[in-house]
């Protein structure tokens, strides 16, 4: 089981744009349009499932906020971390 961060590290090793949120990450997505923004979703959707970590996902008008925990944990691992910037990536 991935071990909850510290403090340190979780700022550390937060990608830019993403912001702390007690025992979350989280970002918000632009986007053009709703349904590129709908297509980020889906595309992040698969990356979960193949890292099996799942993201809290909110599908607004052009844009996407994603939250990232670890449940098991309790807390913030490098599994969101590095969640995070494979969905920056997607994002491009
Ligand atoms: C049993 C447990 O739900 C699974 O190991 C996975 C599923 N997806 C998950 N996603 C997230 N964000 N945190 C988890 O701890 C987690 N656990």
């Amino acid at each position: 089981m991935s071990d909850v961060l510290d403090d340190e590290a979780i700022e550390a090793g937060l990608p830019d744009g993403w912001t702390r949120d007690g025992d979350e990450i989280a970002r918000t997505f632009e986007f053009d349009s709703y349904l590129e923004g709908v297509g980020f979703a889906s595309g992040a959707a698969g990356i979960a499932e193949e890292a099996f970590h799942h993201p809290e996902m909110t599908i607004g008008w052009r844009e996407v906020e994603v939250r990232l925990t670890t449940h098991d944990a309790g807390g913030i691992t490098g599994k969101d971390l590095d969640l995070a910037a494979r969905f920056d990536e997607l994002a491009g």
